[in-house]
C-alpha cells in the first residue's frame, strides 16, 4: 500500500515540501494535505501514516506515535504567523470572548498557558475560522473579539498588508505567541513535528524521513526562491516573506527539545495531557 503523508498548506511548510513539489527530491508516498486539526485528526484515526501534526497531537497520544528526528516547525522568538488580535491588553480579556483558530490545537494549547501564567486571567475560548476565506468575514470596528489566528491568514494580517477592502481595522494589541513564549520562558518553541504511526512499517517511514530531510536542506538553501512563491500565493511583501522564513526553524536539536519538553511539562502540570516520554522513529 502507498505510504499516506500529511502536509499543511502554509508558507511554513514550503522549505520542508518545496523540493519535493518541484520533483527535486523524489517521496515514495501520497501526499495529503490539510491544516494541522484535520491532519492530526487523520493520524489518530489511523488515515495517514506519516505527517506533520500540532506538536500537542504528539502529547496527547505518544504512545500511538514515533517522532521523526531532526525536523519541527519551530521559532526562537517570533514566529509572525501565530498571532492573537484583540483591541484591549490581554490582561483585560477575563470573562471576555477570545475566538481560537478551528486549524490549530498547539497554539490554542499555549494561548491557554499563556493566559492562566502570564496574563493571569480567563477569557471564554470560542471555536472559530480563521482561513483565508474568512478573512473578509472580520468584523470591521465596533466591539469584537479578540482572535487567535494561526498560518498564511496571521501572516498577512500582522503584516498588514491585507489592510484596505480585504482586512480589518487594524487591532490595538497584536500578540506573536512565540514572542510571547520567548519572554515567559527563555526557549524556543516547537509548534509542529512530524510522527509516524507505529502501525508505520519502519522502512517506510525511515524512506519518507530521508525525503523530507533531504527536502527540508534544498528549501533552505534556497529561500529566496520559497519566499517568491510565498509572496505570489499570498500578497505578503518579498521583504516580509523573507523575515517570516527567516525565522523560522525547521530542526529538533537539543534547544528545541529543551522548548517542546518545557511546553508539554507545563501541559501535564495543567492537566492537559497524559505524562508521557519521546520516542523516536531512528534516524534515516
Ligand atoms: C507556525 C505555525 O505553526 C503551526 C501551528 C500548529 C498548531 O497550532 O497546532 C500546527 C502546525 C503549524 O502550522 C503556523 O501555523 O503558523
Amino acid at each position: 500500500m502507498t505510504t499516506r503523508v500529511g502536509r499543511i498548506p502554509y508558507v511554513n511548510c514550503y522549505p520542508v515540501y518545496g523540493a519535493i513539489d518541484r520533483g527535486v527530491v523524489k517521496l515514495d508516498g501520497e501526499l495529503v494535505t490539510g491544516v494541522p486539526s484535520v491532519l492530526n485528526r487523520a493520524m489518530a484515526e489511523g488515515a495517514l501514516d506519516v505527517s506533520v501534526v500540532s506538536a500537542v497531537e504528539y502529547a496527547r497520544d505518544a504512545h500511538r506515535y514515533l517522532l521523526l528526528p531532526d525536523v519541527s516547525i519551530s521559532c526562537d522568538g517570533p514566529v509572525r504567523s501565530v498571532l492573537m488580535f484583540s483591541d484591549v491588553p490581554a490582561e483585560s480579556l477575563g470573562g471576555r470572548r477570545v475566538v481560537v483558530s478551528k486549524s490549530s490545537m498547539t497554539s490554542v494549547a499555549l494561548l491557554e498557558l499563556l493566559f492562566e501564567n502570564v496574563w493571569k486571567c480567563r477569557p471564554e475560548f470560542v471555536p472559530g475560522d480563521a482561513e483565508m476565506s474568512d478573512l473578509h468575514a472580520f468584523e470591521r470596528g465596533g466591539t469584537r473579539p479578540a482572535r487567535l489566528v494561526i498560518g498564511d491568514a496571521a501572516l498577512l494580517l500582522g503584516s498588514g498588508d491585507a489592510r484596505g477592502d480585504l482586512g480589518p481595522e487594524p487591532y490595538a494589541h497584536v500578540y506573536d505567541l512565540g514572542a510571547e513564549w520567548k519572554r515567559w520562558t527563555g526557549l524556543p518553541f516547537v509548534f509542529a513535528v512530524w510522527i509516524a504511526s507505529r502501525t508505520t512499517p519502519v522502512a517506510e517511514a525511515l524512506g519518507v524521513h530521508a525525503s523530507l530531510i533531504e527536502s527540508r536542506d534544498w528549501g533552505l538553501a534556497h529561500r529566496a526562491l520559497l519566499a517568491r512563491q510565498a509572496h505570489d500565493a499570498t500578497g505578503v511583501s518579498l521583504a516580509a516573506c523573507d523575515e517570516y522564513l527567516s525565522g523560522l526553524d525547521y530542526g529538533l536539536s537539543y534547544p528545541h527539545l529543551a522548548g517542546l519538553t518545557e511546553f508539554f511539562r507545563r501541559l501535564v502540570s495543567a492537566g492537559r495531557v497524559p505524562n508521557g516520554t519521546l520516542a523516536f522513529l531512528p534516524a534515516a
